[in-house]
């Protein structure tokens, strides 16, 4: 569907087949992103691999993410953070078993999340950190004004409305506390270093490459600075509300559940620590999580934009027009998915559809060029926590409530979660 959004033309694609020829067949000349007032003032001009247009810098970048922070051998190293992490969770929740108290998932999702992303990127948990704390209020001050679109953005002539009711102001001032936590974060760890001196984490390589003068491998402070950035955005809210959809559809289903059970814990007997190959042997689990990403992509809509004149099924696109990949609308395609309002993970157990970036009826990273860098450090962590809390809980709703009675309604921002906090009670804890 072709739009114009004020004086801005956008292209909503809402089929598989559209989302394949803009990120496969066109993905060069769509492989930009659109520029935004607040993305514009909070990413330090759009110079984050988040924002950057695709080009040489984008390239240079997109490399550090790929081989240096986010390289599969990495993320393989990171399995001693996320069994740490996930036994700290189970901790917590079976202190509320202990207390017969009912447990908020959606806040411990949201914790565990930034403590992983905190402890992988800057080597220590930043939750605890006073500068930590008022960096996490400001991210969250940020997605608010990223999701409230103003008119400006589309009727360029009407941008003093932004400046009348505020937006400018506030986003000034974003800008300003956020560049000055971070400057803090640099600071405090150049004096501190993180706690788990044995393992490098994203702050340490980045400043040794911002320390380096060698051609070709040295950044800049702004370019360090929008690398955390993009990490703690594109890494923390997508992560903790995608754990929140998989354990809502599995409180939902309790058959899907106790199937789920039986696997981690034929797979798991006797073994506490949760390995990589363990997780490679649990098909239904990754089964479970492709479900949820088809039914609850975290992403809604991922942004594109046209780099140069492109002729689309016989449309002339412009450069410069935006495009709005609805893949929620795309995981409930009734060509590509049988019943798609039901969640029914077994529909990928004798299928090779993936969210790898290959099929374009699954795009919960997207695809192409783009496709999310923390794919793998994203599905790991989401399996080892899923797997978790299938191993060492037997769940129910509070209150004696069915499945088919918890709600499944969505709270819309940048990231799509559950409107409701999820609570849930565990009825039997195996230690
Ligand atoms: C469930 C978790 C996650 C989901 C669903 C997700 C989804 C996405 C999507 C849809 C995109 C846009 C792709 C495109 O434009 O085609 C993206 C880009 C990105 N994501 Fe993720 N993401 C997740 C986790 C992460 C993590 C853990 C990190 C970092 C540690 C991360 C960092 C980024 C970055 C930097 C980009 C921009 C890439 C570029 O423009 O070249 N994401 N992500």
């Amino acid at each position: 569907m072709l739009l114009k959004l004020g004086s801005k033309p956008a292209l909503v694609v809402s089929s598989a087949e559209i989302a394949k020829k803009i990120m496969k067949t066109h993905d060069l000349s769509f492989a930009g992103r659109p520029v935004l007032i607040a993305q514009k003032k909070i990413f330090y001009d759009m110079t984050d691999l988040l924002n950057l247009p695709y080009g040489e810098k984008w390239r240079k970048l997109r490399s550090i993410f790929m081989q240096q922070l986010l390289s599969s051998t990495r993320v393989k190293s990171f399995n001693s953070i996320m069994e740490d992490e996930t036994g700290l969770l189970v901790e917590k929740i079976e202190a509320c078993f202990m207390s017969s108290s009912p447990v908020n998932l959606t806040d411990m999702f949201m914790s565990l999340s930034n403590d992983l992303i905190s402890r992988a990127a800057l080597g220590k948990k930043h939750s605890e950190t006073e500068h930590g704390k008022k960096f996490l209020e400001l991210l969250n001050e940020a997605v608010g004004l990223f999701y409230n679109f103003t008119l400006g953005e589309f009727v360029p002539w009407l941008g003093w409305i932004n400046r009348l009711n505020g937006y400018n102001a506030a986003l000034d001032k974003c800008e300003e506390k956020t560049d000055e936590i971070m400057d803090a974060i640099i600071e405090d760890h150049l004096n501190s270093g993180g706690d788990d001196k044995s393992k490098e984490c994203f702050m340490d390589i980045l400043l040794d490459m911002y320390k380096s003068n060698t051609p070709g491998f040295s950044i800049d402070l702004i370019t360090l600075k929008g690398v955390i950035l993009d990490v703690f955005a594109g890494g923390t809210e997508t992560s903790a509300k995608t754990l929140g959809w998989v354990m809502t559809e599995l409180m939902r289903h309790p058959e899907v559940m106790k199937k789920l059970q039986y696997e981690v814990r034929e797979i798991m007997q006797g073994k506490y620590n949760i390995t990589h190959d363990d997780l490679q042997k649990m098909h239904y689990l990754k089964a479970v999580i492709k479900e949820t990403f088809r039914y609850h992509p975290p992403l809604t809509m991922n942004f594109h934009s046209s780099r140069e004149y492109v002729n689309l099924l016989g449309y002339d696109i412009e450069p410069e027009t935006m495009v709005l990949i609805n893949t929620w609308a795309i995981g409930r395609d009734p060509t590509y998915w049988p019943e798609p309002e039901k969640f029914m993970p077994e529909r990928f157990l004798n299928s090779s559809v993936d969210f790898r970036g290959f099929d374009f009826q699954l795009l919960p990273f997207g695809a192409g060029r783009r496709i999310c860098p923390g794919l793998e450090f994203a599905a790991s962590a989401i399996e080892h926590t899923v797997a978790k809390l299938m191993q060492k809980f037997d769940w129910a709703l509070p209150n004696g409530m069915k499945g088919e009675e918890l709600d499944v309604m969505e709270k819309p921002g940048v990231t799509t979660g559950r409107k409701n906090p999820l609570i849930v009670v565990v009825t039997k804890c195996y230690f």
